[in-house]
C-alpha cells in the first residue's frame, strides 16, 4: 500500500524520512543519492526542529542547491504535523543532539529501511557508530569461492547473532580480497536483524584518531563508553595499531571489557594475529583467542563472477547497457594483475569507456580501451600507508595528524594532497580512501580531491608539492 502512505499522514520522523528518501532516491538517481543523501541523517536540534545533517559543508551546499526544495515537498506531503526540514552540515550542527524521535524499528520491518539513511551522526568520540560503512558491501553482493567460504559462513553466523559463536572472530588475508566487504556485510545484516542493537564498525585508524582526540579533549570516559556500550564491534585493519603502544593498550582494554560482557567482536587484519610481531604479546593473544578465519585470494571463477556482478550493478545505475561478452570478462580477469580491488578498477575503466556499447564490445576492442591498465603489467603497488607517511614527512607532520579531525589549514591541505595522491596512485575508491583517513565520509575525500585538482593550475606551490611527492612515491 505504498501509494496510500501520503494519505495516512505520518508523524514519526524516521518513517517519514524512510518514505521521502525512497522517493527522492528514485527521482534523483542512485549516484547523487548515495553521495549526498545516504550519508546524511535526520536529527532534531535543541529546539526540536528537524534537520538533515550532512557529513560536510560541500554536501550541505549540494543538497540546498539540488534537493532541498523537492525534499520538503515530499516531506510535507507525508508529515501529519506539517514540519519543514532544514539542512545543516555536521560541523554546524555541533554536539550530539537527541536522535529523531520514536524508533521506527518497532513498527516497521527492518528490511523496509533504506539503508544508512538514518545512520547516526558520528560526532567525535561519542558516536563512532556507522562511520565508513558502505551500502553496497552486503552478503548479497559477496561472491563465495573456495578461499573465502569458511570466512563467509562464520560471518553469516556472527551476523545472525547465533548463540555459541566464537568470540572474537578474526578475519585475515591479503589486501583487496574481501575482508572489509565481509565486515560491512555483517554490520548491515546484524543491524537489520536487531535494529535496536548498537553495532559499531570502525577502522583501527579511526580508533586511533578518535582516541587521540579524546585524550586531547579530556573525553576519554566518553570514548570508552561509546565503544563499551556496543553490542557488536567490528574493527577493520587491526594491523594499523602495530607499534602504537598506548593505542594498543586502549584497544586491549576495550576488547577485554566487551568480551567479558559477552558482546560480539569481529576484527580484520592483513595477517593472522600470531604473525603481527609489532603488536604487544598480550593484545596479540587476545586477538587470537577466538577463531581466526583466512580470507584467501580470489580464484578465477570468483573474479569472473565479481566482474559480472559489477557490470550488472553499473547497468542498474544506467552507466552501461547490456552484458559484457564472456571473452571480454575473461580477458579482463586474466590480464588484470592483483586483487579483486584492481579487477573492479579495470571493470570501471572499461565501463566508463564502453558505456552503452558494452554488449557489442569484442575482446580486442576491450584490450584497446583498457590500454595501459592491461598492457602495463604489474607495477609496484603504492599503498595508502606509504602515501600518508611520505606526505606527512614532506610537510613535517605526523601521520596521525593526517588521520586526525584537526582542520587547521596547515594539516587540512596536506591531508587533501594525500587524498588526491591516493586517488591518482592507487585503485582505491573514495569510500575506501575515506576509511583509511580516520573513517572519513567519501564526500569529504571527493571534495578534497576536487579542491587539489582546482588549485593545482592556479597555485604553483601545490603543483610542485604534488609533483615532488608523486616522483618520490613512484620511486
Ligand atoms: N568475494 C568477493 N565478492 C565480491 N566482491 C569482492 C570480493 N572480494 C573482494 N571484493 C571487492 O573488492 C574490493 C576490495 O575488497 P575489500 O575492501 O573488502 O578488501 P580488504 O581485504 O578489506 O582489503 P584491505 O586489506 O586493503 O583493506 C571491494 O570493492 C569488495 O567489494
Amino acid at each position: 500500500m505504498a501509494g496510500s502512505a501520503a494519505e495516512q499522514r505520518l508523524t514519526d520522523p524516521e518513517r517519514i524520512w524512510d518514505e521521502a528518501a525512497t522517493r527522492l532516491r528514485a527521482e534523483i538517481g542512485e549516484g547523487p543519492f548515495s553521495s549526498y543523501i545516504a550519508p546524511s541523517a535526520v536529527r532534531a536540534d535543541a529546539s526540536g526542529r528537524l534537520v538533515l545533517v550532512t557529513p560536510t559543508a560541500y554536501a550541505r551546499d549540494w543538497v540546498r542547491r539540488n534537493a532541498l526544495r523537492r525534499m520538503n515537498e515530499l516531506w510535507l506531503g507525508l508529515d501529519g504535523l506539517s514540519r519543514r526540514l532544514d539542512v545543516r552540515c555536521r560541523a554546524e550542527f555541533g554536539s550530539p543532539a537527541p536522535a529523531i524521535s520514536g524508533s521506527a524499528s518497532q513498527t516497521q520491518t527492518p528490511a523496509a529501511h533504506p539503508r544508512a539513511t538514518v545512520a547516526p551522526v558520528a560526532d567525535g568520540p561519542r558516536a563512532v557508530r556507522a562511520a565508513g560503512l558502505q551500502d553496497r558491501l552486503t552478503f548479497d553482493a559477496f561472491v563465495e569461492g573456495p578461499g573465502n567460504a569458511f570466512a563467509l559462513a562464520i560471518a553469516k553466523q556472527t551476523a545472525s547473532w547465533a548463540e555459541g559463536h566464537f568470540n572474537p572472530v578474526f578475519l585475515c588475508g591479503p589486501y583487496g580480497h574481501g575482508k572489509t566487504h565481509l565486515l560491512n556485510a555483517i554490520a548491515w545484516e546484524a543491524q537489520r536483524l536487531r535494529p535496536n542493537a548498537k553495532v559499531i564498525y570502525l577502522t583501527a585508524e579511526r580508533f586511533l584518531s578518535t582516541f587521540v582526540r579524546a585524550v586531547q579533549d579530556r573525553q576519554t570516559a566518553a570514548f570508552k563508553e561509546s565503544l563499551r556500550s556496543a553490542d557488536m564491534l567490528l574493527l577493520d585493519d587491526v594491523q594499523f595499531v602495530g607499534g602504537k603502544s598506548s593505542t594498543q593498550e586502549e584497544l586491549l582494554n576495550t576488547l577485554t571489557a566487551l568480551i567479558e560482557d559477552g558482546k560480539r567482536v569481529v576484527m580484520a587484519g592483513d595477517k593472522p594475529p600470531t604473525a603481527m610481531t609489532d603488536i604487544e604479546p598480550r593484545l596479540r593473544s587476545h586477538l587470537a583467542a577466538g577463531l581466526t578465519c583466512p580470507v584467501e585470494p580470489a580464484d578465477r571463477m570468483v573474479k569472473l563472477a565479481v566482474a559480472r556482478k559489477r557490470f550488472e550493478a553499473l547497468g542498474r545505475l544506467g552507466l552501461v547497457s547490456g552484458e559484457a561478452r564472456p571473452e571480454v570478462l575473461e580477458q579482463l580477469v586474466d590480464r588484470t594483475p592483483g586483487s579483486v580491488r584492481e579487477l573492479e578498477g579495470a571493470v570501471n575503466t572499461l565501463a566508463a569507456s564502453a558505456g552503452q556499447r558494452l554488449a557489442e564490445l569484442t575482446a580486442d576492442e576491450a584490450s584497446v580501451l583498457l590500454g595501459a591498465a592491461l598492457r602495463g603489467g604489474p607495477e609496484r603497488r603504492i599503498t595508502v600507508d606509504e602515501i600518508q607517511k611520505t606526505v606527512a614527512e614532506h610537510f613535517n607532520l605526523k601521520q596521525a595528524d593526517l588521520l586526525s579531525e584537526r582542520r587547521t589549514r596547515i594539516i587540512a591541505r596536506p591531508r587533501q594532497i594525500a587524498m588526491y595522491l591516493c586517488k591518482q596512485l592507487t585503485t582505491r575508491s573514495y569510500p575506501d580512501i575515506g576509511r583509511r583517513f580516520g573513517g572519513r565520509d567519501h564526500t569529504t575525500v571527493l571534495h578534497g580531491v576536487r579542491r587539489i585538482e582546482e588549485m593545482m593550475p592556479a597555485d604553483d606551490q601545490i603543483a610542485r608539492d604534488v609533483e615532488t611527492l608523486t616522483r618520490k612515491l613512484r620511486g
